[in-house]
């Protein structure tokens, strides 16, 4: 069973397991002795940084990483390419790659794997929450990296060699539901700093939320 506390030093209400389903009864465990598996699910619009922070904190915490925009259908890269915003039934299935891709790389051993995906509105979050379901240590959170259009515009700019150029930013904005205080799994991190400052900036707010849980 999991429950649920706000924690004022990670910024994020987390849950902990008091109890372990074992072949149809509950047993309780002490809390020291249960080791998480966390789905890290990087997010945010294109250009916030998803890829640069995602890779630093597989790195730092030694979890397989995958980049979301890897599996994305021809046809949707094609469309971002061409300008061409996604609708929401572009994104069903890729969503449901995504979470089927993290549950696997826990089912092949991974302590905990760390996935890029844009997960633009709430709707899609939830879509990835259901790999939280697969077994009372499985922790999904995400990490939102919160940015200004006007800074998104200017960084994909900036950026060379990639499909999704700078007149797709509006509409990512657009689509953009940002996670509320009711989306208790979320960390949420200003990335309006430079990129060394904004890699160690969530990778601190992943460990405080990690040690909150383990406490
Ligand atoms: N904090 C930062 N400060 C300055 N530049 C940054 C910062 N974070 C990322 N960048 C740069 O902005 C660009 C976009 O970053 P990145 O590719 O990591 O974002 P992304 O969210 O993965 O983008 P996309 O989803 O569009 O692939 C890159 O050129 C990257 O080097
Ligand atoms: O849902 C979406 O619209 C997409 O996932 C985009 O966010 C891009 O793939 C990504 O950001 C690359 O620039």
């Amino acid at each position: 069973m999991l429950s649920y506390t706000y924690s004022e030093k990670s910024g994020v209400h987390v849950s902990t397991p008091s109890a372990i389903h074992t072949m149809g009864k509950v047993q309780s465990i002490p809390k020291h002795e249960t080791r998480l598996r966390h789905i890290w699910i990087i997010t945010g619009p294109a250009g916030c940084g998803k890829s640069s922070v995602a890779d630093f904190l597989a790195k730092r915490l030694n979890l397989p990483y995958i980049e979301g925009d890897e599996f994305h259908p021809r046809s949707n890269v094609e469309k971002m390419a061409n300008g061409i915003p996604l609708t929401d039934d572009d994104r069903w299935d890729w969503l449901e790659t995504l979470r089927n891709k993290a549950v696997e790389a826990l089912e092949s051993g991974a302590e905990g794997c760390v996935v890029t995906c844009s997960c633009l509105k709430r709707r899609y979050r939830d879509v990835i929450r259901i790999a939280g379901r697969e077994a009372d240590d499985v922790i999904v959170r995400f990490v939102y990296l919160r940015a200004s259009e006007e800074l998104l515009l200017k960084r994909v700019k900036a950026r060379k060699n990639h499909y999704m150029k700078d007149d797709m930013v509006h509409s990512q904005f657009t689509a953009l539901e940002e996670p509320d205080e009711s989306e208790m799994d979320v960390i949420s991190v200003d990335v309006s700093g430079n990129l060394a400052s904004v890699q160690n900036l969530a990778t601190e707010r992943v460990r405080g939320c990690m040690e909150e849980e383990s406490q």
